[in-house]
């Protein structure tokens, strides 16, 4: 299934993100989390690639994918960064997520850092987009977007500008980057559509629920700390069970104002924690039905 099609049918598309197990971990990790997930109401899930330029294990994604399809019944979207790999590595990918019935394809860049190597035939995720839709166009293909601006971006405009490049290539839904502020969303949001951006856009939410996550967060995804939730973070640093419900409330208060000012996607970082994707889904389950319930047009 094209996942650009539950926007036309649904008011608000929600889904959850996963991350195959560190190259030292088991895999019957992950298999475990995904059964832990099973039974929640998301429209699809997506596996990460080699997330955060880190030691996962690149080869899982699509048979992770793959499993979400075939086990779960539910749409899999397989992430797939460009930096390190050639043409070749792309094609053969590409032909291997077409065998196991994967359609939906976040395409991205990739993190740069000290597990990769460019191969330099990639540069920027709008040339993977533009490469898959090539290779075969009935690949559905989104990509990645930043509220608070790509800290390689010297402005907001200019990412916006090469936004564009990624759409026009044929991305057709944006996820976007975490935040913790969300009129830095709205803000975004107003200038994306001033701009003629019109795809629709999944908003992503991380939930905080341990202090050595925050450090490793705000430094790779470049989000910044509202002082309602730095206060929050560190009223409860040494209580791991109080920061752990303060972390939840914090993303459900989030969702719930998204879903209240009328956003379309709302797509959750789970980092692969049951407990906490399970209570922030249960926390928002009746608000999603009740505006599932409403038609769009
Ligand atoms: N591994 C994973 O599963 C995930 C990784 N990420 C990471 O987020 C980061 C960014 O990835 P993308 O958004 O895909 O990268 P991107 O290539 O779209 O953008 C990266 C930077 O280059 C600029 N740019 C984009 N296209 C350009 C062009 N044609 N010419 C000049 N400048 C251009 C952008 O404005 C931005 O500053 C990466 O580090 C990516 O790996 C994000 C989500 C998940
Ligand atoms: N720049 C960037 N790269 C990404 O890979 C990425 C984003 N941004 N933003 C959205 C999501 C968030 N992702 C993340 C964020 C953090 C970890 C992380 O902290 N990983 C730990 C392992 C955590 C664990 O095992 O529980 C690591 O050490 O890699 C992984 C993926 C992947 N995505």
């Amino acid at each position: 299934m094209n996942i650009a099609n539950l926007f036309q049918s649904k008011k608000i598309v929600y889904s959850l993100e996963v991350f195959p197990p560190k190259k030292t971990s088991s895999v019957d990790t992950i298999y475990n989390t995904l059964y832990g997930l099973r039974g929640l109401p998301a429209d699809f899930i997506s596996v990460t690639y080699g997330a955060g330029g880190s030691d996962t294990q690149r080869s899982k994604t699509c048979e992770i994918a793959s499993l979400i399809k075939s086990e779960y019944q539910i749409e899999p979207v397989s992430h797939l960064t460009c930096l390190n790999s050639t043409k070749e590595d792309i094609r053969q990918t590409l032909d291997s997520l077409k065998a196991n019935g994967i359609q939906n394809i976040l395409a991205l860049r990739g993190d740069k850092g000290p597990a990769v190597t460019p191969k330099n035939d990639f540069t920027h995720a709008n040339e993977l987009a533009e490469f898959i839709k090539a290779y075969d166009p009935s690949f559905n293909v989104l990509g990645a977007c930043y509220p608070e601006c790509h800290c390689d971006s010297e402005t907001i405009d200019q990412d916006i500008e090469n936004l564009k490049l990624k759409i026009e290539a044929g991305a057709s839904h944006l996820i976007t980057q975490l935040f913790f502020n969300n009129n830095h969303f709205y803000e975004f949001m107003d200038k994306a559509i001033q701009k003629g951006i019109t795809v629709p856009i999944s908003a992503g939410i991380m939930p905080i629920i341990n202090k050595s996550q925050i450090e490793r967060t705000v430094s790779m995804c470049g989000a910044s700390l509202p002082r309602a939730f730095s206060t929050m973070i560190n009223k409860y640093a040494d209580d791991p069970q109080a920061l752990k419900d303060a972390g939840i409330a914090y993303a459900v208060n989030q969702i719930i104002d998204l879903i209240s000012n009328d956003v379309r996607g709302i797509h959750l970082y789970t980092m692969n924690n049951v407990e906490t994707a399970s209570r922030i889904t249960e926390s928002i389950e009746n608000i999603i039905k009740s505006q599932n319930r409403i038609t769009k047009r």
